[in-house]
């Protein structure tokens, strides 16, 4: 329906009994609009400004075998007359016309690195390098699963892009059948790393990892309407397999089903897809359709099956060195407290800008990562302490109304988070041989002395805990038990305070109520451990 966000099917089926079904999309392209209004009407702009801010992006093409998912991602390159710039040409203008704008304030350099891959018959292969054996797909936690090996060209300008583009899409592979002479017989994907440092305050240097996905999935097909044979049968099947578990993973994650109930490794294809669909990525899904009434069914299935991925709740989170996000969120936290000052002076009658600087910036010592990342956070030592310290001076001013009072507890909460987080920093590269985070926050956690409530809900928490006689305190745990979970507590109730630090899952509760300690003795781990569960989470 033109110009509206609806689209109407109407099956006429056999005879008298004609079918309407509306379905409502973020945007419904016609015939009428060109492919140089897809960028636009698509808002594709905005996942592009995300990935060179650090995110990861993806536009996935979808719909049966000859409805234009390649024509949408690629365009038409047959010859002069006819040319026609795909989304991905368009998205890589895009990019390097921002990558090349000065923004006023912000020293940022770009480097961006293209691949180009495809998945067929279950097989990974490199488009970029046909001489090699179909590449592996690994996993790590850092990255979730990935294609190993792949090659990663340096693009320098647009038609660097535009030479792996072409050079992937002549060796992509290709079939004919009744329904589309270029059918793609497998599901490609090309992905752009937009890699950027720039600089924090006093001069800390920050690199973010942005990513772009195109794929274009392999069109499903009935084989009798295709009429495929031979290689090509076997193609369809492995195709219209793949995509039944990309039917059943959007399903599971439309349903709110997470973790292991997800099938996503029941086909390489959603495998390499898992950080698109219900990942930290911000994704488009543009599903194409054909106005024929021979293929109405098709339509429908595809129309569905846009319906359920539009329900689909992704967690897009910038790609930056946990070092660097520990840094970034301290001088955010920094900022906050200096606004807070700021805010509290003007209540109080205090004149003037408390005289709080960066700090200067320390010379990278390049001996050990320990003497790195000390040096790292060196620089917010001092404003921290001298923001600290004003604050003290400012709570201790007379009168104070009960709205400054609120800030004040505000602020007291914040440093404190600040100072866990520094000390739980310390501990990462304390000298007694923790190096990992989870030891680091392990031993963080035994060594913790809690002070008073500092996290919201803690009150009601307290009131609840307290209706237990006696408490369980997690310290009755011994360290070797403790280490045994892989750094998780838990009681195996549900009620039961846990910190599962290895599948990143926080438990909050109530403490058990076996053992001899007092409730307010268990309350206290309970708040120390609700502290380190937020560093855990921020990790
Ligand atoms: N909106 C459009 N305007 C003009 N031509 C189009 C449009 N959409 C598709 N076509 C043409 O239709 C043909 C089939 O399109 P395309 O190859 O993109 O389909 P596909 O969905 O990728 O199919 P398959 O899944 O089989 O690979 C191509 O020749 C393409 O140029």
């Amino acid at each position: 329906m033109k110009d509206t966000q609806f689209i109407k099917v109407v099956d006429f089926g056999y005879g008298y009994n004609a079918l309407t079904r509306k379905f409502q999309f973020d945007g419904c392209l016609g015939h009428e609009v060109g492919q140089d209004q897809i960028m636009e009407k698509c808002k594709v702009q905005r996942l592009l400004d995300s990935v060179l801010e650090g995110y990861c992006s993806a536009v996935i093409a979808c719909g049966q075998t000859g409805s234009g998912k390649t024509y949408t991602m690629c365009g038409r390159n047959e010859d002069k007359s006819t040319h026609e710039d795909g989304l991905i040409a368009q998205c890589v203008t895009y990019i390097f016309k921002t990558m090349r704008k000065e923004l006023p304030g912000c020293k940022r350099t770009y480097s961006l690195r293209a691949s180009y891959y495809e998945v067929y018959n279950e097989q990974v292969n490199d488009l970029l390098r046909l001489d090699c054996a179909p590449r592996d797909v690994k996993w790590s936690v850092k990255e979730g699963y990935y294609v190993d090996d792949l090659l990663l060209v340096d693009c320098e300008s647009v038609d660097d892009v535009f030479s792996v583009l072409n050079e992937g899409a002549k060796n992509r592979k290709v079939g004919s059948h009744e329904l589309n002479k270029d059918s793609s017989r497998s599901h490609c994907i090309m992905t752009l790393h937009v890699d950027s440092t720039s600089e924090i305050g006093n001069g800390t240097p920050i690199v973010r990892y942005g990513k772009m996905l195109f794929v274009d999935l392999a069109g499903s097909e009935r084989l009798k309407k295709s009429r495929s044979s031979g290689d090509m049968l076997k193609e369809t099947g492995n195709i219209n397999r793949s995509l039944f578990t990309l039917g059943k993973v959007i399903s599971a994650l439309a349903e709110g089903k997470k973790g292991d109930l997800v099938p996503y490794r029941e086909s390489m294809l959603t495998k390499l897809l898992m950080e698109t669909l219900g990942g930290n990525s911000l994704s488009l899904m543009i599903a194409c359709i054909s106005p024929a009434s021979s293929v109405v069914e098709e339509t429908l299935s595809t129309l569905y099956y846009a319906t359920c991925t539009k329900t689909i709740v992704n967690a897009p989170s910038i790609n930056i060195d946990e070092r660097d996000k520990v840094i970034v969120n301290l001088r955010k936290e920094i900022d906050q407290l200096k606004e807070e000052n700021r805010l509290l002076r003007s209540k109080l009658g205090v004149p003037g800008e408390g005289d709080i600087k960066g700090g200067t910036s320390p010379q990278p010592d390049v001996e050990t990562n320990q003497r790195q990342m000390s040096l790292a956070i060196t620089p917010f030592s001092k404003p921290l302490a001298c923001v600290g310290e004003e604050n003290e001076a400012l709570v201790s001013r007379e009168p104070i109304n009960s709205n400054q009072c609120g800030w004040m507890l505000d602020k007291e909460r914040m440093l404190t988070q600040l100072r866990t987080a520094e000390r739980l920093l310390c501990n990462k590269m304390a000298p007694n041989g923790r190096e990992n985070v989870q030891d680091a926050l392990q031993h963080a956690m035994w060594q913790q002395e809690p002070k008073a409530p500092i996290i919201e809900g803690i009150e009601n928490l307290s009131r609840r805990t307290q209706s237990f006689p006696s408490a369980q305190p997690l310290h009755s745990y011994s360290e070797d038990s403790y280490k045994n979970k892989s750094c998780s507590i838990s009681r195996g109730r549900s009620d039961d305070v846990g910190v599962g630090g290895q599948h990143r899952k926080i438990h909050l509760g109530l403490v058990g109520k076996q053992g001899s300690a007092s409730a307010e003795e268990a309350l206290r781990w309970l708040k120390s451990i609700i502290l380190v569960a937020f560093k855990i989470i921020e990790l």
